[in-house]
């Protein structure tokens, strides 16, 4: 028989997670023994545990599966609770373990180090923002609730929490079985796939969109499939920016409202059939809606629901409801009905100073010559900015808008797709947890990283200017690139950026930092778009 260590990394393993990102603590010291031992999975340490959460985050994204945080109980564990609350808002499955007492200490009756409040206070903490937890505090029941939690993981996407106490790791248990996902009930999915499918025939001017879920099941390829048999236009919401980007065939581009492109506004707007599959319905998806989507002709694919007009249909997987979809059409046709993407922005590679937007477009220039990197953009106007770039995967924090993803969640791009990722990150985010670029030497990891340095909190200033609190003072990240093991750069002008970008892609087992000088007070276009957008969305209130 395993141990419950192994029959749990065994279970992680079977379920899909590819790695595991953690912190140990001496609640969680035996467990990390057995991950370092059994090299069932491959395990990276990092420095800080908001960057485990979202280094885990962006590779269960990029893995369309699930993935694993492990930290020791309070200290660590709680540290994890920003990241897991914006990976439960976006969706992404990441296993949180975390060690804590052994059974027998819990019954010495001692105020246990870590402890906050109660023993079980950290437990009741993650019941609020994961879909399913497990207190392992029983070796005979232990499989069973593994097999529970990693199958709620996957269904439903969302953020799970495992606490394994540290006298049981070694325990004899029975392996953990991988229990058969829930289908839809037959005649409930026909039902609800002929409604769509009905709906969307009489429709005049019917419209996909899609968002994160059609990412987190894997799904993209069967909805562009969709997209091309029914001849439908494909847009992304702005959380949903880089899905479909192997399919610029059915493509229209990114939904942003009075922020974004006018003819997908348009189309979208005016829209007497929209479906949604997969989409998160955000402030940052719709609140820049030039005007209100009806409702009542949108049917909502989300969660394991389909919303059609005022009813809906329970227990429906995304990936089962496409089935169903394409089941009921004739061969998707050989190509969408996207016009040819429009060609990106490039850099006018001249002695101007730089703007955010001048940033776009020399990673445009990038990846049109060398072919797209997988991008992991912090909040800020880097993220705004990267709605410039050419529709290229992207993980992002795009409705949680938590700062601090981009450079752990860039580390985790660089495990998941074993690609070199490149990372998109302002000042202000890049004092939060841009130091685990240190990290990247032990593991011949080489990003390249743009820090938009405006040193300032200019999104903040865009909308509240008279405060002096958004003034940061000047890091000068690049000359600290050198001692955590990169090379850093500091350019100002459009022919700077564009000599370093060249530079950082021919250096390889370094990795690069490019701190791009931006003026106070200057935004990406997209921002100032969305800014106006979301002012003109309040007054119009
Ligand atoms: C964990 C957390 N704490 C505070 C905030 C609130 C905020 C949203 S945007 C912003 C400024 C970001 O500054 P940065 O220099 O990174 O980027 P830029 O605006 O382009 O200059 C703050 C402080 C959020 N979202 N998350
Ligand atoms: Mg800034």
């Amino acid at each position: 028989m395993p141990t419950l260590g192994h029959a749990l990394l065994e279970a992680l393993h079977a379920h899909g997670a590819g790695e595991i990102f953690g912190i140990p603590g001496d609640f969680v010291l035996p467990f990390f023994k057995t991950i370092e031992d059994s090299g069932i999975l491959p395990f990276h340490t990092l420095s800080h545990e908001p960057a485990v959460g979202f280094a885990a985050d962006a590779a269960a994204r990029f893995r369309a599966s699930i993935s694993a945080a492990v930290v020791t109980w309070g200290a660590g564990a709680f540290n994890l609770v920003n990241p897991i609350a914006g990976a439960y808002a976006e969706r992404s499955p990441v296993v949180v373990i975390s060690g804590a007492p052994g059974v027998g200490e819990r019954l010495a009756g001692w105020q246990i180090h870590h402890m906050s409040r109660a023993m079980d206070t950290q437990a009741r903490v993650f019941r609020e923002i994961t879909c399913d937890q497990a207190i392992l505090d029983d070796p005979v029941r232990a499989p069973a609730e593994i097999a529970r939690v990693l199958r709620s993981a996957r269904e439903y996407s969302l953020p799970v929490y495992i606490e394994l106490p540290r006298d049981l790791v070694g325990a004899e248990v029975d392996p953990v079985e991988v229990l058969s996902r829930r289908p839809a009930d037959p005649d409930a999915l026909g039902e609800c796939a002929e409604e769509i499918l009905a709906r969307l025939r009489v429709a005049q001017r019917p419209v996909v969109m899609v968002d994160v879920e059609t990412r987190r099941y894997g799904v993209e390829d069967k909805v562009a499939a969709l997209a091309r048999a029914l001849g439908l236009p494909v847009v992304t919401t702005f959380m949903g920016r880089g899905l479909l980007s192997a399919h610029p065939d059915v493509v229209r581009g990114t939904y942003l409202g009075a922020a974004g492109d006018p003819a997908v506004t348009a189309l979208v707007e005016d829209s007497d059939g929209l479906l949604l599959l997969g989409v998160i319905l955000s402030d940052t998806n719709f609140a820049v809606s030039e005007r209100r989507i009806d409702m009542r002709r949108t049917m909502l694919a989300l969660s394991r629901e389909v919303r059609v007009g005022h009813h809906s249909y329970a227990a429906i997987p995304l990936d089962e409801l496409l089935d169903a979809l394409l089941a009921r059409l004739p061969a998707p046709g050989a190509a969408g009905t996207a016009p040819p993407a429009a060609r990106p922005s490039t850099l006018l590679a001249d002695d101007a100073p730089l703007r955010p937007s001048d940033i776009a477009a020399a990673v445009n220039d990038l990846f049109t010559r060398h072919g797209p990197m997988p991008m992991a953009a912090d909040m800020g106007d880097c993220l705004f900015t990267g709605m410039e770039i050419a529709n290229a995967p992207l993980v992002a924090p795009g409705y949680y808008a938590g700062m601090g993803f981009g450079v752990p969640a860039g580390l985790g791009a660089a495990v998941a797709t074993g690609a070199r990722p490149l990372i998109l990150v302002g000042d202000g985010a890049f004092q939060m947890t841009g130091f685990e670029l240190g990290n990247c030497r032990r593991y011949g990891w080489d990003p390249i990283v743009i820090v938009f340095n405006n040193t300032s909190w200019e999104m903040l200033r865009v909308f509240q200017p008279e405060s002096r609190f958004n003034d940061l003072d000047d890091w000068r990240f690049a000359e600290l690139a050198g001692p955590l093991g990169g090379d850093g750069v500091r350019v100002r002008t459009r022919r700077e950026l564009a000599e370093a970008l060249a530079r950082a892609h021919t250096t390889r087992g370094r990795f690069q930092l490019i701190e791009a000088m931006l003026p106070r007070g200057g935004t990406s276009d997209t921002l100032a778009r969305f800014v106006a957008g979301f002012k003109a969305a309040r007054e119009r209130k």
